[in-house]
């Protein structure tokens, strides 16, 4: 098949990361037949620089066009100003709302190999395959913000439709899944989270009835995940506890750079990116650990492709890779670590074993 992809590498380790996942990309295209087209645009603080716009119209323009899009991180000290008005996080968040994807996929599977590099004991971690479905263009992150000589203030407001349509992905996914939810709000104290509750308990009771419905409350919940991770299967959630969650979830892998995610709305275009940031403490080094960014290709491929058999080829490399012990800084033991272009090659050259129907035939 031939495909359009957009690329955004922004501030970093972003374009670090993006290579990799991108030769992993053309590695599959050749592998399989394909033709991916690549487009590389601006985006957050190298936006800013060069546009002034954290999120230039033509790179907007692009992301509708194409068949989906590979992100890899913004921001950075550059930036980061209290006092500065444009910000490369802005042009993250216009680029989700605009391409209307709600729904942000973040799962969790710690590897057997790395788990050594996560502190949370082991015999805790065998078996832990989550998902926590984040709600990704509503709530306190998109409300009116304001600031005046006393104060600050940030809006959170949810609509009803936009708890029932993230509701409904994470039930769906549920279905293909062990069948079990969890919402997580705070309820006992937030009306958004009240509303919340109330429509994930009327979704899952009127369409959902095949599914099992829990709510937790975020506090407890983030103890939860890492003393009882085996207990979840989906988490669904608003779009700032899903942030929070998940940089704490990745302990349970073992590093951030683990994560890979996919933002999906109503149609096929999905944005695809790890869950990390610009990571400014190690940009430019060669160190950064690129298997999120790979891995977000697979779903890329996934969800957006539909090309399951080529993103199962990448989720295995990945995993070849780490039962090696192929180890960036972030997961190695001292003086065993491998560079971002090592850890990408051990994946290349995995993917060109990867079984093909079409070479099988
Ligand atoms: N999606 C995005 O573009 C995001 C952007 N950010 C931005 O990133 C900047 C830095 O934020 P931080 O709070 O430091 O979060 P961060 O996720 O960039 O880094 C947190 C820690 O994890 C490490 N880390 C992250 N990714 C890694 C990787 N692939 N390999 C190895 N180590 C990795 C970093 O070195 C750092 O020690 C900020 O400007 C923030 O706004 C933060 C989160 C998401
Ligand atoms: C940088 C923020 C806009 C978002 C974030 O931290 C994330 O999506 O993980
Ligand atoms: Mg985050």
């Amino acid at each position: 098949m031939h495909a359009d992809i957009v690329v955004l590498p922004g501030d970093g380790i972003g374009p670090e990361v993006t290579a990799a996942a991108v030769d992993v990309l053309q590695a599959v295209a050749t592998r399989y037949g394909h033709r991916f087209s690549l487009h590389t645009h601006l985006i957050g603080g190298s936006a800013i620089d060069a546009t002034g716009k954290p999120l230039p119209d033509d790179t907007l323009a692009a992301a509708r066009d194409a068949d989906a899009v590979l992100l890899g991180a913004v921001g950075g000290p550059k930036w980061s100003d209290p006092n500065a008005t444009v910000r490369p996080e802005q042009g993250l968040l216009a680029i989700r709302k605009a391409l209307g994807l709600y729904a942000n996929l973040r799962p969790v599977r710690p590897h057997a190999a790395a788990i050594g590099a996560s502190p949370i004991k082991s015999h805790l971690l065998a078996g832990v395959d989550l998902l926590v479905v984040r709600e990704l263009t509503g709530g306190i992150y998109f409300g009116d913000k304001t600031r005046d000589a006393d104060g600050a203030s940030d809006l959170c407001r949810y609509s009803i439709a936009e708890i029932e349509r993230v509701v409904r992905r994470a039930c769906l996914l549920a279905r293909g899944r062990r069948g079990h939810v969890t919402s997580v709000d705070k309820a006992n104290v937030l009306e958004t989270s009240r509303l919340w509750r109330d429509v994930a308990s009327r979704i899952q009771r009127e369409e959902f009835p095949d599914v099992t419905l829990e709510h937790q409350l975020v506090d407890s919940m983030a103890m939860h995940l890492l003393s009882k991770p085996r207990a979840y299967d989906v988490i669904v959630t608003e779009n700032m506890f899903g942030d929070i969650l998940t940089d704490e979830a990745s302990m349970l892998a073992g590093s951030l750079g683990l994560l890979p995610s996919a933002s999906l709305g109503e149609g096929s275009v999905g944005m695809y990116e790890p869950i990390h940031g610009s990571a400014p403490d190690i940009a430019g080094q060669g160190i950064a650990n690129p298997y999120g960014t790979i891995l977000s290709a697979a779903l890329l491929l996934r969800y957006s492709l539909g090309l399951s058999q080529e993103a199962a080829c990448i989720e295995a490399a990945v995993d070849s890779a780490l039962d090696a012990g192929v180890f960036t800084a972030d997961l190695a033991s001292e003086g065993s670590a491998v560079s971002t272009r090592e850890a990408t090659a051990a994946v290349l050259a995995r993917i060109e074993s990867c079984e093909t129907e079409v070479l099988g035939d």
